[in-house]
């Protein structure tokens, strides 16, 4: 088991990036295996709740990749004396000692039936501010009235925005109000692993019979589905036999239908058969109401100036912005001191530095040519073919929304073309996005992309 955990970790390392990687799973310990129950050592309180929400099924998943299928993680806080695995990063870690405490990831319930959903995201916990308001109201609507207006109902945004704690809430407001509802959560992966599970061991009748006595299904993350030919294909005919006994369905994805590279052509038209909402990077006010709700619920003395701090200085990720708020938190409790913003400035310097590199017009361009499937070099070129048009305004319009640039030096990087033609494109997108709700969805995966 002990190879077991050092190959998921090698694993974990392959799909969440490096910081993200040194700062929540290096401190993990792996303890021991019971049944298949995992046991892992986390320094303290904050890591654990941290871990739970954010890490806890991703690393069930990595476990079943790696071959320990159907385990669960339990964590548990305290000294790593007797763990095995990498060592903590800082030694401030190291020498915590908490009392022990113990928590079960996924809380399951005890029925026959589990729903996999996380408890911690409800409605009354989220945020509703311009940028989400439109998925905030549709995740209500459908929570109120299942399968009644909205079916599908497809919500898509970039990174960190919030999908999975709103498609949760729509699942425990759903089993708050009717216990007895088969409400079910699924990351699309683990659909995909039990899909795998079910055929390997010619359990197919099970696994259909599960999935088409849903009442409330609910799938995160759809887009890695794009691309597995029969795991589409019995997500299709689930979609169907769902559909046709009106049961709910909602599913999230971090782009629009239509560019969800290696999505099947008939999946993408029935994920458009209800409604599609959207969630954008929040705006800084946003951010802020976030970072005061979720101290609040963590019982950290967050001051005004370092809640501004925060909010201006990270790019959109809320899961970003919420760990560096225990980040903080985790570095007052730990030396007894208060935060403040000399601290926070100096706690989380190496971070911002980073997030804070200013976008270059280069790399917009670059991700606008590879979204159109067009050269680079035709964003900068003075030719008026209608494929090209639209993509050079869309690159420009982000140029002015994602840097500082004034519009002469944005014209100078598109091959030197004269301010009134910037200026002309912006207006034209701004204007165009209002009717246009293919474009503004273009625009919002673009934005995604380059903020994430
Ligand atoms: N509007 C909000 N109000 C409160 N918390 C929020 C809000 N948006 C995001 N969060 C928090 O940010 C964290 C990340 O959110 P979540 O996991 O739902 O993002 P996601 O969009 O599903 O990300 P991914 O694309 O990685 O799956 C969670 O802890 C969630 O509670």
């Amino acid at each position: 088991m002990d190879r077991l955990w050092q190959e998921t970790l090698e694993h974990l390392k392959e799909i969440i990036s490096p910081q993200l990687f040194s700062t929540w799973i290096k401190p993990i310990h792996f303890i021991r295996v019971e049944k298949s129950t995992v046991f892992l050592q986390v320094p303290n309180r904050f890591f654990l709740d941290w871990i739970r929400d954010n890490y806890a099924s991703r690393i069930e998943q990595a476990l079943s990749t790696m071959g320990a299928v159907d385990y669960h993680v339990v964590l548990e806080v305290g000294k790593p004396e007797n763990a095995i695995g990498t060592p903590a990063e800082s030694d401030a870690n190291q020498n915590f000692s908490a009392p022990v405490e113990k928590e079960i990831f996924p809380q399951k319930k005890p029925e026959f039936f589990p729903s996999n959903l996380n408890p911690r995201y409800v409605f009354n916990d989220f945020v509703s501010g311009s940028s989400n308001q439109f998925a905030h109201a549709a995740a209500m609507a459908v929570a109120n009235n299942p399968a009644t207006t909205y079916n599908p109902l497809f919500i898509y945004g970039g990174v960190g925005l919030g999908k999975t704690h709103l498609v949760n809430a729509i699942g425990n407001a759903i089993l708050k109000k009717n216990p007895d509802m088969r409400v079910c959560y699924y990351a699309s992966e683990k659909f995909m692993n039990e899909l795998i599970n079910s055929l390997r061991y010619a359990r197919m009748d099970e696994f259909r019979n599960k999935f088409r006595s849903m009442d409330v299904l609910l799938i995160d993350d759809v887009q890695f589905i794009a691309g597995k030919e029969r795991t589409q294909e019995e997500f299709f005919h689930t979609f169907n036999a769902l559909y046709e006994a009106h049961k709910q369905i909602v599913v999230t994805s971090d782009k629009f239908p239509k560019d969800i590279p290696g999505l099947e052509e008939r999946l993408r038209s029935r994920f458009e058969w209800g409604l599609i909402a959207d969630i954008q990077a929040p705006d800084v006010e946003t951010k802020q109401a976030i970072l005061k709700m979720k101290a609040e619920k963590n019982a950290i003395p967050l001051p005004e100036d370092v809640a501004y701090f925060l909010s201006n200085s990270v790019t959109s990720n809320v899961r970003e912005l919420e760990g560096f708020l225990i980040r903080l938190g985790a570095y007052a409790s730990l030396t007894s001191t208060s935060i403040t913003l000399e601290m926070a400035r100096e706690v989380l310097k190496d971070i911002l530095v980073e997030k804070n590199k200013e976008l270059t017009v280069e790399e917009i361009q670059k991700t606008v040519a590879a979204h159109f499937n067009i050269k680079m070099a035709d964003l900068k070129s003075p030719k008026r073919l209608k494929a090209l048009v639209l993509p050079r305004q869309i690159a420009m319009y982000l140029a002015r929304n994602l840097t500082s640039l004034s519009f002469p030096e944005i014209g100078e990087r598109f091959g030197g073309k004269d301010h009134s033609t910037i200026i002309h494109a912006i207006k034209k997108i701004d204007r165009c996005q209002e009717d246009d709700f293919q474009l503004r969805a273009v625009i919002t995966t673009l934005k995604n992309n380059l903020t994430r």
